[in-house]
């Protein structure tokens, strides 16, 4: 069985405490977008799982595909799988790339081997992989609370807009993100801001990641800037970053200082 786990992006990010847990409470709208990897999943006399595309940092045993198949399997008795990951979208990039996969996987399992998991019950499944992972498991447009694994509905459709992504070969891991991280309660929630135009986005749908991380690698803001000068409607830097996305109503031609990087250009 084959699945495509895509990429999310964050419009806003608020992060509005810091949890007993050590986690954080946020605020943001996560949007699916097509830049996706790979997933094979078929039954075999053995387990194994394999990865080709781009390098996974750390060992193949530890894999979030790998973790999601051994959490099905302490409930249910699953024959062995041959799993196997085409890694496409980059890592630490704030792109939720990982708990796309895993995701992914639990919903592939669920299909392949009629388990006959609701998707509550599937995102339950889904939290104990990572905070972004849930989100994956009914993949639409949402308005996240809490951890970034609770969710309400928010109309916000952006279909038939241009967006591109660029990740500028440099990734940032999501906790040390946090750790720099100072919390704030914002003067209106961000779903308020959502529900205006997306041309008056700019001033208030705010990453906040972007104040620790801009001072600290510049390219980030060159980036943005440089979306907003190419016209578009909307930029921002996608989570934890590293990825900064500009929406735009037409398709816009990339300039040449962005060709060294990986460049994702789709319609939303
Ligand atoms: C930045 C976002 O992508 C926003 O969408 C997510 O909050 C990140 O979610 P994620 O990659 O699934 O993160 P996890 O794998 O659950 O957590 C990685 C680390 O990030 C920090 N973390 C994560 C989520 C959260 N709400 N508060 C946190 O403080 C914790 O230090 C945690 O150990
Ligand atoms: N399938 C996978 N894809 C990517 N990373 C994985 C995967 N499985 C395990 N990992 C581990 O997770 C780490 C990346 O997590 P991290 O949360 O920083 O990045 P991300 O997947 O780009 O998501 P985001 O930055 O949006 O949180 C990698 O360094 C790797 O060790």
């Amino acid at each position: 069985m084959l699945g495509f786990p895509n990429a999310k992006i964050n419009l806003g990010l608020f992060i509005t405490e810091k949890r007993p847990d050590g986690f954080h409470n946020l605020q943001s709208c996560f949007y699916p977008v097509g830049w996706t990897d790979v997933l094979e999943i078929i039954p075999a006399p053995a387990f194994s799982f394999t990865s080709s595309g781009l390098p996974i940092p750390g060992d193949a045993h530890t894999n979030l595909c790998v973790r999601a198949y051994q959490l099905l399997e302490r409930d249910f008795k699953l024959p062995p799988v041959q799993m196997h990951l085409h890694k496409l979208v980059p890592i630490g990039a704030g792109l939720g790339g990982g708990s796309a996969d895993a995701a992914f996987a639990l919903r592939l399992l669920n299909e392949q081997f009629s388990l006959a998991l609701t998707t509550y019950q599937l995102e339950e499944y889904a939290r104990q992989l990572g905070s972004d992972c849930a989100f994956f498991v009914e993949n639409k447009p949402v308005y996240c609370l809490e951890k970034g694994d609770a969710f309400e509905s928010i109309n916000v459709d952006l279909t038939g807009y241009h967006i591109v992504l660029i990740y500028p070969n440099l990734a940032i891991s999501t906790a040390e993100a946090y750790a720099n991280i100072r919390p704030r309660q914002p003067e209106k929630p961000l779903r308020d801001y959502l529900q205006n135009p997306i041309e008056t986005w700019r001033t208030n749908v705010h990453n906040d990641f972007e104040d620790s991380l801009f001072p600290k690698y510049p390219i980030l803001q060159e980036i943005k800037q440089q979306f907003y000068r190419m016209g578009a409607v909307y930029a921002s830097m996608s989570g934890s970053g590293s990825t900064i996305y500009g929406i735009f109503d037409a398709p816009p031609a990339i300039p040449n200082q962005f060709t060294s990087y990986n460049v994702w250009l789709g319609k939303l």
